[in-house]
């Protein structure tokens, strides 16, 4: 079967940039993008490219390229999925704040309106390919809706993960290290693989195109990121270790990164993970897990977890502790807020708790980030109810110059690894802070010797 139309419903982090990348390199395929959110919609349409609501190194130029061509952006939903062959949801999937599950498993109500609306308004047969992360066996209640409640057309539902991370987005879009497809073993599931592996074969070598059922390639995704997160607490769980031995973390990550068994990467000690996606899909992994009476799978997995909030709350309380056990009144000034660089996503992101408790204590924050927005903030940290909006805002004010952030301070906290804050005059800094003059540095990317040359008290992570 040959897909000349995609609808992909819901316009995020995930549908805006894949589908970008589908568009540009099958420009014989019509793809629209749609989303119930007008304002999301309407900045994907922005005029000027470089307002669209995702920042990516490298997204804008190619939203200009096929936009209008063959990618469009749009909020008529219904109309977007009877005419595609193939629809992707990829909506968001949170973690569920209500009833059974709460706090853990996956909230799946935008997944199965997605599932009822495709199957009221479908007039065609349809290929239905869950792009969400989704729990184990999800696909088997979607089908159930479709064939329940659909006008007597066929679905075909496949599971094809993503994998891309923020920041390096379209980069493992355009060279994916593997395309997982799920799909029926029947000869229909099987046609409806080929269509979609023929989709990604416009530029991806076929060998990466790996094909399994559905219900190994949900469970892949699930794996892959709860084996990705515990790498991260492994190498946080050693830095406390570091920093009590004399050890330096950053010395033996190097050491044991160069065993092959092993490899060097994501082992970088941090004040913590984020994103919106590794808390969530590991504590869905522990839900599951319980679910089937597996307890000591489920212990397993939250450890990761439980290490992970250890780790941020281990980063504000240091920070307590060696400004004399006081922070009241103290201006600290964060370097950094989204979670991770070449993002403005902030979901989860550790400068959240970390501003967090150190406003419980009465510090005054003054943020610095080059892509995200006082009113970001303000709604992430009111997102967590600890006290008042107003509270909030008297607490914390955000700069558009990070020397202006810095000036006056008692310290600087690193909550983001942003590459223009190794670049920052520090001797500037040095000069408008308090003294003594703290740095703590969470992502561990400056220069001690440097910065203890110019008179900062400098501390890292893990040593
Ligand atoms: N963010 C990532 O880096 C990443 C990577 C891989 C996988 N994922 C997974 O992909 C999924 C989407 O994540 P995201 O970060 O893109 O989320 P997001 O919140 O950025 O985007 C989801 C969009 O779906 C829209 N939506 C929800 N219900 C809808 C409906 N019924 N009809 C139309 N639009 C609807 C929302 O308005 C929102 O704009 C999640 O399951 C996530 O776990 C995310
Ligand atoms: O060595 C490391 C690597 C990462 N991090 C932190 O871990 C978090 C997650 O980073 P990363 O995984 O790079 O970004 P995400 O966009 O969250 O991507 C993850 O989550 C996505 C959503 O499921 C998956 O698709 C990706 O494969 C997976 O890497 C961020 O706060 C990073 O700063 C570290 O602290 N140390």
């Amino acid at each position: 079967m040959k897909i000349t139309k995609i609808c992909c419903i819901g316009a995020g982090y995930v549908g805006g940039p894949t589908m970008a990348i589908i568009a540009q390199k099958c420009p014989q395929i019509q793809v629209t993008v749609v989303d119930l959110n007008e304002e999301r919609i309407a900045t994907w349409n922005d005029e000027d490219v470089n307002n669209i609501p995702i920042y990516e190194p490298g997204l804008s130029e190619i939203v200009k390229e096929a936009r209008g061509r063959n990618l469009f952006f749009s909020t008529e939903v219904d109309k977007a999925i009877d005419e595609a062959e193939m629809i992707f949801i990829s909506v968001n999937t949170p973690t569920k704040t209500y009833g059974k599950g709460k706090g853990m498993a996956a909230d799946l109500k935008y997944i199965e309106l997605c599932a009822r609306q495709i199957a009221r308004v479908s007039t065609s047969n349809k290929i239905v390919v869950e792009k969400s992360t989704l729990p184990v066996r999800t696909a088997e209640a979607i089908k159930s809706i479709l064939d329940n409640t659909g006008n007597g057309v066929k679905f075909q539902i496949l599971s094809n993960p993503e994998f891309l991370a923020e920041g390096t987005a379209v980069q493992d879009l355009l060279h994916p290290d593997r395309i997982l497809i799920g799909g029926d073993t029947t000869e229909e599931g099987q046609k409806a693989i080929q269509a979609l592996v023929d989709v990604y074969a416009n530029w991806v070598a076929v060998g990466k195109i790996l094909t399994t059922n559905v219900w190994s390639s949900e469970l892949s995704k699930l794996t892959a990121n709860a084996f990705l997160a515990q790498r991260i607490s492994s190498i946080n769980a050693m830095s406390e270790l570091c920093e009590k031995t004399g050890a330096d973390v950053n010395e033996v990550a190097r050491a044991i990164g160069m065993d092959s068994r092993i490899g060097p990467k994501f082992l970088k000690a941090s004040v913590g993970f984020g994103g919106s996606c590794f808390q969530k899909d590991i504590l869905n992994l522990v839900y599951i897990a319980k679910s089937y009476g597996l307890n000591e799978v489920a212990d397993y997995w939250e450890q990761v977890i439980i290490m992970n909030d250890h780790q941020k709350r281990r980063f504000s309380s240091n920070i307590v502790k060696t400004l004399y056990n006081t922070v009241s009144d103290k201006k600290i000034a964060f370097l950094g807020w989204a979670f991770k660089k070449d993002t403005n996503d902030t979901r989860e992101s550790a400068a959240i708790y970390v501003a967090d408790d150190l406003i419980n204590e009465n510090a005054k924050i003054a943020v610095y980030d080059p892509k995200v927005s006082y009113k970001k903030v303000l709604a992430d940290l009111d997102y967590l109810q600890t006290r008042t909006a107003d509270k909030n805002a008297e607490s914390i004010v955000s700069f558009e110059n990070p020397y202006k952030a810095c000036e006056g301070a008692h310290a600087v906290a690193i909550l983001t690894e942003w590459d223009e804050f190794v670049t920052y005059d520090w001797q500037k800094i040095y000069d408008a802070m308090q003294k003594p003059a703290f740095v703590f540095d969470g992502r561990n990317i400056l220069n001690a010797a440097e910065l203890e040359k110019i008179g900062f008290v400098y501390q890292a992570i893990g040593s």
